[in-house]
């Protein structure tokens, strides 16, 4: 898989603060359709891997490549518009409605009233929410809802690439399971390239074609899961795949 092929390509990445690389030298390439999982113990770089990849966080050195192209040739606000992000707890603003959380992106991308009744009544049937929570606000909504509504938002323009941090940290167990399994069966992302952060094992077994185990700022091991489970490279991975 080369860069011109390849949904996002990383060459080198590092990220300093304070002298100290979070992300230290990273080069990792996902393909078009792939749901790739950072997974890694708190503090290991995963989100600041993530943020880099839609310029939330600038690189220090290194390239990012989306599509072929050098993220740093593109304005921060445009890329953003061409990527969908969820974080948890969904991030919805708190003083708009479900409707216009969901309308944000096709707005600023000059939507008409119209294109985005039909797209928005699209999105809820997908996620299986009724009609009567579109006017309400964020904190109207149960957690399971809410996180329902943030990928509704993410997914309203239909971008390419969605970027996922902790999606269902917030969730009780139950609730997490359950969204979880939509997920997974949901059409619409399974054509999608997915980067998604988590620190939990099962999710990441769950969901991802392939796992790259972070620590100290470095991919310890990329692969499938049964890779990562079955033939771990070393013996941090081997304790962290039996958490
Ligand atoms: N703006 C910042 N200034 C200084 N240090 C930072 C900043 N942002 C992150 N860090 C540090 O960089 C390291 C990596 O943080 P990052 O958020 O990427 O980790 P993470 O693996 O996503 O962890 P978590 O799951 O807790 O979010 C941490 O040690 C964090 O304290």
């Amino acid at each position: 898989m080369n860069d011109a092929t390849s949904a996002i390509c990383l060459t080198n990445v590092t990220k300093r603060y304070h002298d100290r690389a979070v992300v230290d030298n990273l080069t990792l390439t996902i393909p078009a359709g792939e749901t790739l999982v950072l997974l890694g113990t708190s503090g290991c770089g995963k989100t600041t891997t993530l943020k880099m990849l839609n310029r939330l966080i600038d690189a220090d050195s290194g390239t990012i490549a989306i599509n072929g192209v050098d993220i740093r040739q593109q304005e921060p606000h445009l890329l953003r518009r061409s990527i969908g992000y969820v974080i948890q707890d969904a991030g919805l603003f708190p003083h708009y409605t479900v409707a216009d959380n969901i309308a944000v992106v096709p707005r600023l991308l000059g939507w008409d009233d119209g294109r985005m009744k039909q797209r928005t009544q699209e999105l809820l049937a997908m996620l299986r929410l009724p009609d009567s929570v579109l006017l309400r606000f964020p904190d109207q909504l149960s957690g399971g809802q809410r996180q329902r509504i943030g990928l509704a938002r993410a997914l309203a323009a239909d971008p390419p690439i969605i970027l996922m941090d902790e999606p269902f940290g917030a969730l009780d167990p139950i609730t997490r399971a359950a969204i979880r399994r939509e997920f997974r069966e949901l059409e619409a992302l399974q054509q999608k390239t997915i980067v998604l952060v988590t620190h939990d094992v099962r999710e990441a077994v769950n969901l991802g074609d392939r796992i790259a185990l972070m620590d100290a700022g470095r991919i310890v091991q990329l692969g499938p899961p049964s890779e990562l489970s079955d033939q771990p490279a070393t013996d941090f991975v081997k304790e962290y795949m039996a958490l």
